[in-house]
C-alpha cells in the first residue's frame, strides 16, 4: 500500500499543513504533519467555544466508526510552551489515500492560545516514534506505525518547498523528486525524534568544510533551523550588518544586506544540502522595519540541534522507520 498528498505552506512558510479525513462519513481537517512529536490530535467539538477561532472541529458523535477509549486522557506540551489534552477515540484516517482503521485519535477538550490563534491548524500528526505519545493509560502508536506493515516500504518522505505546495508521501520513494543519491544516516529513537548526526558545515560556496558533528533532529514541526551558537557565529560573522539582537530573540540583519551566503550540512559520504542564502532570511523584525530575523538561530534554549522547515525545504528528505536511518538528497 502506498499513500501520497499535497502539503501547503502558510505565509512565510511557519508550518505546513496538508488534508486529512477522518471519521465516517468522513470530516476533513487540515493538519500539520510534525516528525517531532507523536500525538495525532484534532480540535474537537469537546472544547469550549472560547479556545476555538476558526478551526474545522472533529465531531467524534458524527462518526459511526469513533469509539470512544474510556478512560483515555492526553496532554501534550511542545518546545514552545503551547499545550493541549483532551479524551481518545479509535476512529478511520486517511490521509492521500492511505487509510489506518483503527487510529487513535486524540480530541482536544483544551488547548492553549497559540493553537486557538492559529485559525488555518486543525491539529498536528505526529510522526515521530510512538514511545513519547502521551496518551494515558497507555501510549497509542502514531500513523504511520499503524499503517507500515501494509505500506510497499518503511518510509515515507518530505518534499517541502519554499512558498509553494510540495508533497508527502507513504511507503515508497518517488525518484523522480529529488537529484542526485539519497545518502543515508543512521537515527537514535531513544528519545522518540528522529535524531541524527551531521558531520559538519559549510559557509558560502567557497568556505571551508568544518568537520564538527552536529547532534540534532529532523522537525517538520519547527520553522526554523536551531543550531549550536559556533555555527550561528561562523555564518552570522560572514553578514555585514547582522547582529545579536537579545530585544528581538535572536539574529538579525538588514533585510536588503546582500551578504547572506549560502549554508551547506553534511549528510555522511561527502555529500552536502544546500541551503540557499534566501532561505536564511526569515521575516521583517517589525512592520516596516528594514532588518530582517534570521532563519537560523542559536539552539541554546533547546539542548540539541532542530533541523527545522528552512533546512528540510532544501532538500527531500525520507524518513525510513524500518531501518531508522534518515535519508536526504538534494532536488
Ligand atoms: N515547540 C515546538 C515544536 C517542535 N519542536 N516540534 N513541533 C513543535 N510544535 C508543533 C506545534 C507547536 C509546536
Amino acid at each position: 500500500d502506498r499513500g501520497s498528498v499535497q502539503n501547503t505552506p502558510k505565509s512565510y512558510d511557519v508550518e505546513y499543513l496538508m488534508p486529512v479525513s477522518i471519521g465516517t462519513p468522513s470530516q476533513q481537517l487540515n493538519l500539520d504533519l510534525d516528525t517531532g512529536s507523536s500525538d495525532l490530535w484534532v480540535f474537537s467539538t469537546l472544547l469550549k467555544e472560547s479556545m476555538v477561532n476558526g478551526q474545522t472541529l472533529y465531531d467524534p458523535n458524527a462518526s459511526t466508526t469513533a469509539d470512544k477509549m474510556e478512560g483515555y486522557t492526553w496532554k501534550i506540551t511542545y518546545g514552545d510552551q503551547s499545550y493541549s489534552s483532551g479524551d481518545v477515540y479509535i476512529d478511520t484516517v486517511t490521509i492521500g489515500d492511505l487509510t489506518v482503521s483503527t487510529q487513535a485519535v486524540e480530541a482536544a477538550k483544551e488547548v492553549s492560545e497559540e493553537f486557538t490563534a492559529d485559525s488555518d491548524n486543525d491539529g498536528l500528526v505526529g510522526l515521530g516514534f510512538g514511545i513519547i505519545n502521551t496518551a494515558k493509560p497507555y501510549k497509542q502508536k502514531t500513523f504511520f506505525e499503524k499503517a507500515m506493515p501494509g505500506l510497499d516500504s518503511p518510509v515515507f518522505t518530505a518534499d517541502l518547498k519554499a512558498g509553494a505546495p510540495g508533497r508527502y508521501n507513504f511507503g515508497y520513494i518517488d525518484d523522480g523528486a529529488y537529484s542526485g543519491n539519497i545518502t543515508y544516516v543512521p537515527v537514535n529513537s531513544t528519545d522518540g525524534f528522529w535524531r541524527w548526526v551531521s558531520p559538519g558545515f559549510q559557509v558560502g560556496s567557497t568556505g571551508s568544510f568544518n568537520s564538527t558533528r552536529i547532534h540534532g533532529i529532523a522537525d517538520t514541526g519547527t520553522t526554523l533551523l536551531l543550531l549550536p551558537d559556533g555555527v550561528c557565529e561562523a555564518f552570522y560573522s560572514q553578514i555585514a550588518s547582522a547582529e545579536y539582537e537579545p530585544s528581538q530573540g535572536g539574529y538579525t540583519f538588514e533585510c536588503d544586506d546582500s551578504t547572506i551566503p549560502d549554508f551547506y550540512f553534511g549528510t555522511g559520504n561527502g555529500q552536502m544540502i544546500r541551503i540557499p542564502g534566501s532561505y536564511l532570511s526569515y521575516s521583517k523584525t517589525d512592520t516596516g522595519s528594514s532588518r530582517c530575523f534570521g532563519g537560523m538561530q542559536s539552539d541554546s534554549g533547546v539542548g540539541f540541534t532542530i533541523w527545522g522547515d528552512i533546512a528540510l525545504k532544501a532538500a527531500f528528505v525520507v524518513f525510513d522507520q524500518g531501518n531508522e536511518q534518515l535519508g536526504w538528497a538534494e532536488k
